[in-house]
């Protein structure tokens, strides 16, 4: 069956890539981001993530969700998603994230926070 793993290394159309571990025993997982390009301008630094995801249904085709700790940035991302595999056996992980900035005061917060989607695809 067409099963697809999170585990190994993925790029999306950014230039971003990540590397994603095994899998603990409740489907935990960890991982590190080394992102392409960022919303500061400080020197960018490889990023610790954390993620779960639901235990493989019959289709293999999972749903996951995982938080990337900015190293050199007061924000945080968080990703949900899922892995797809088409007829040619090619994995993608759709994702939709969340990107929320640290700001000055509560006045600022309705700017705070940035919404995308992200295509990746193994390296
Ligand atoms: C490069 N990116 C990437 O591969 N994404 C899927 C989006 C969502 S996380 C963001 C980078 C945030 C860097 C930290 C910051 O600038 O606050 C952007």
């Amino acid at each position: 069956a067409r099963k697809c793993e999170l585990q190994g290394l993925w790029r999306n159309q950014l230039g971003s890539n990540m590397t994603l571990s095994a899998l603990d025993a409740t489907g935990g997982f960890t991982g590190s981001y080394h992102t392409a390009v960022a919303a500061t301008n400080k020197q960018i630094l490889v990023s610790p993530l954390k993620g779960v995801q639901q235990h493989p249904s019959a289709k293999g085709q999972v749903t996951f969700g995982f938080t990337v700790q900015w190293q050199f940035a007061d924000s945080i991302t968080v990703f949900v998603g899922q892995c797809f595999v088409d007829h040619r056996g090619k994995e993608t992980l759709e994702t939709t994230w969340l990107l929320r900035e640290e700001v000055p005061s509560r006045k600022d917060s309705w700017k705070a926070t940035r919404i995308g989607t992200n295509v990746f695809t193994r390296l």
